[in-house]
């Protein structure tokens, strides 16, 4: 058997879905390590050890300035080379929730490797802002995957995931940008209706519930364009066992939840 490979869960203060997650990898063997970010600050070459980065679900700096914000001027400011070399090598990068929010103010998405340091003047095309309804939103959402190439979304067709943010929904500036994801396959996962059998990508932006946030494009995910790293709204960490699932009783569901997978598909990566 491969050496398994090893996880950084990256924390700072306000993360409260660390446990689960680095519990979530280490279920389909894995070697997670939860590790603080003043302690990686300390020594940011640590960071070089682990094949796999995750920055979990959460309230980081209590979602001050803005959710993910001040985490993502840590990875800017201080993690730049460390981030950098993560990125350029054959390694794995997710960001769950408020994860995917510091993926996203920080720039790491949605360009990846490629646009790794942002520049200071650059332009922002995209980022998460608040839901539509203005509230935190705690419910569960259908979602068809349209980035099969992205190594965690590997064999996932449909998922239904519980999603529970205020500022969870995507804005971009402009169309255009959609098309530059769509040629890159960067839209990785989409809100749908329940017993959708297909995804497709529209503008028109459909109702609360089935879309919680009010998304452009309905987006619930993005992938940066090599495929290696996934910033996703929804908690697959939440949904490891069957009996996590508010109508497992009712639908006779058994065994493993279908937020293992994702897991189970970046361990696999490293075989
Ligand atoms: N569950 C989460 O990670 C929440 C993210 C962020 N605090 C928000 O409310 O938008």
């Amino acid at each position: 058997m491969s050496t398994p490979p090893k996880v950084c869960v990256l924390r700072a203060p306000g993360t409260n879905c660390d446990i689960e997650t680095a519990h979530a990898f280490d279920l389909c063997g894995a070697e997670s390590t939860r590790i603080h970010l003043l302690k990686l600050l300390e020594n940011p070459s640590q960071l070089n050890e682990y094949q796999i980065l995750c920055l979990p679900g959460g309230f980081s700096y209590g979602d001050d300035v803005g959710a993910g914000v001040i985490f993502a001027s840590h990875l800017q400011g201080q993690l730049a080379e460390v981030i950098g070399n993560f990125l350029a090598a054959d390694k794995l990068v997710l960001g769950i929730c408020n994860g995917f929010q510091v993926l996203l103010k920080a720039g790491i998405l949605p360009g990846g490797a490629a646009d790794w340091p942002p520049k200071p003047d650059q332009d922002r095309n995209a980022t998460l802002t608040w839901n539509t309804n203005g509230k935190y939103t705690s419910l569960w959402v259908n979602l068809g995957v349209l980035a099969p190439q992205n190594v965690f979304l590997k064999d996932i067709d449909q998922i239904e995931l519980p999603i529970a943010h205020a500022e969870g929904r995507i804005a971009v500036s402009d169309d255009s940008i959609i098309t530059d994801w769509q040629a890159n396959q960067q839209i990785a996962m989409c809100y749908r209706e329940a017993g959708d059998t297909e995804t497709t990508l529209q503008q028109e932006i459909l109702p609360y519930p089935i879309n919680p946030n009010g998304s452009a494009y309905n987006i619930a995910a993005l992938s940066d364009p090599s495929g290696r790293v996934l910033g996703l709204m929804p908690h697959p960490e939440r949904f490891l066992f069957a009996t996590q699932h508010p109508q497992w009783t009712r639908l006779g569901l058994e065994g493993e939840g279908a937020g293992m997978q994702l897991f189970r598909n970046a361990v696999n990566y490293f075989e």
